[in-house]
């Protein structure tokens, strides 16, 4: 049998060319079409490598010297930014990032969905991409008798301090210094994750955008939250813009960062805000997307692309609580949104009442069970909107919806590699890709969303 040997050697000096990135941001060059990760090295530059690990399939080389700079590399502005790992293009600039995006989207539409020609428009990004995320959960410990709440350094459990987060809301950051500075003058005692003992794991932190409102959430191990009342008013009096605080109990040996014990220990049980004229219930279990700003440019696009007239039914597939469904409503004759997560679907029926909307209708369950079964009993749509996890679409969803024929379908997508994956069935069912329409939901990092449009073609 012929084994091909990789082309390197461990410890062997080479010349490179950096291609492209990995999910995590480090390059990817190619010695004899043998992949090598490179960390801090950008598309576009030329660099000398040391080759450290080699595997079947590839290896990792560390640079050693940049023989030719991208012309969007910038220096990370976070000082923190290679201990975290929260970002991965720092290291580039912004307009380098969106360019990026948009040559990645076209290169996995062409090499998975063989979609060589499609449309794929320049990325929408943000004016100002930074400060845009919502939600903060911090991690908490304890180091020299005092606190620490920061984030977990890459690859390990230890927790770095960290006082702020240039991807964070800064409102976010100073309610959890704050937390931090109460608990630690009342004492309190910080989770030891190895020994399982002390109290609190997490200080999450949620803001409203339009509404400045702000809720605070303090998970512990224990199920008394210790000098509650004192932390309660002293929160109140240093935060005013606190709508809410909660307390919620995780005593699980886990990485998940909510527990199932949640009770409002002061103000109320949600927070509120809107993203265009839809008004949201955020409680401190709801998924709620976490850059507002780019939720709006991207369901606007995606109601752009739905093309209704108000005579439409509209099927939104996936629909968490009810965000895209919601904004569909307003200019649809009936909307049905289908979810598998209970307490979502609870959160999406509630809101549907605090926007007065009654033509949507919610459904827990599958997708891929549930809408065919409505078709099945005759209900179709003639807009379909799905919107899976990054997995993609299950194709027995696809199969539905090639059998029902909706006139147009718009597929938001959070994995690239999937859309490409599902266009490709549909295509071959009847449909044909018009335009993608990529949305930069999270600058800094390498994610990417879209939303694309297909219509079902003349038979
Ligand atoms: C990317 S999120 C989209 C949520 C929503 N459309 C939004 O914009 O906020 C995907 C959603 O699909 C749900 N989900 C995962 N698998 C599902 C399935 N098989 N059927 C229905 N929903 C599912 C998840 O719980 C999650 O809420």
């Amino acid at each position: 049998m012929n084994i091909k040997q990789p082309p390197v050697q461990k410890n062997e000096f080479v010349d490179v060319y950096i291609e492209d990135l990995t999910h995590d941001g480090a390059g990817v060059a190619k010695v004899d079409g043998f992949p090598l990760f490179i960390p801090n090295a950008l598309p576009g530059e030329t660099a000398k490598v040391k080759v450290i690990k080699v595997k079947k399939g590839y290896g990792f080389a560390r640079l050693i010297e940049r023989t030719e700079e991208s012309p969007y590399r910038v220096e990370a502005p976070c000082p923190v930014y290679q201990q975290c790992g929260g970002c991965q293009l720092q290291h580039m600039n912004y307009e380098g990032q969106l360019l990026f995006k948009q040559k990645q989207m076209k290169e996995v539409m062409a090499r998975i969905g063989q979609l060589t020609d499609v449309l794929v428009h320049p990325v929408l990004g943000m004016e100002d991409p930074w400060r845009y995320r919502n939600k903060a959960q911090v991690p908490v410990a304890e180091r020299e008798g005092g606190l620490v709440a920061g984030f977990y350094q890459q690859r390990s459990h230890d927790i770095i301090d960290m006082n702020e987060c240039l991807i964070q809301q800064s409102e976010n950051d100073k309610v959890v210094q704050k937390v931090k500075g109460i608990l630690e003058k009342h004492g309190v005692r910080a989770y030891d994750e190895a020994k399982h003992r002390g109290a609190v794991r997490h200080i999450m932190a949620r803001y409203g955008l339009v509404t400045g409102e702000i809720m605070v959430v303090i998970v512990t191990r224990t199920a008394e939250l210790p000098h509650k009342n004192q932390l309660i008013e002293e929160i109140t009096e240093a935060i005013p813009a606190v709508k809410s605080i909660v307390h919620n109990i995780n005593s699980k040996k886990t990485n998940v960062i909510l527990g199932d014990e949640t009770k409002v220990i002061w103000g109320e049980e949600y927070i509120y805000d809107y993203i265009g004229d839809v008004k949201f219930a955020i409680s401190a279990k709801s998924f709620y997307q976490v850059n507002p700003e780019q939720t709006k440019v991207l369901y606007d696009k995606a109601l752009e692309y739905a093309n209704l007239t108000g005579e439409e039914t509209v099927i939104d597939a996936y629909c968490g609580i009810g965000t895209i469904s919601l904004f569909l409503a307003q200019q649809a004759k009936k909307v049905y949104g289908v979810e598998i997560v209970p307490e979502a679907i609870e959160d999406a029926k509630r809101n549907a009442v605090l926007n007065h909307i009654e033509n949507a209708e919610f459904a827990v369950g599958e997708a891929e069970v549930v809408i065919p079964n409505w078709y099945k009993e005759g209900i179709t749509a003639d807009v379909m909107v799905v919107d899976p996890p990054r997995k993609g679409c299950d194709e027995a969803l696809l199969n539905t919806i090639i059998e029902m024929k909706p006139k147009r379908v718009v597929y938001v997508s959070c994995g690239p590699a999937t859309l490409a994956r599902d266009l490709k069935v549909l295509e071959e069912g009847g449909y044909q890709t018009v335009e993608i329409q990529p949305v930069d939901m999270f600058p800094h990092t390498t994610h990417c969303e879209a939303v694309a449009k297909l219509v079902l073609k003349e038979q």
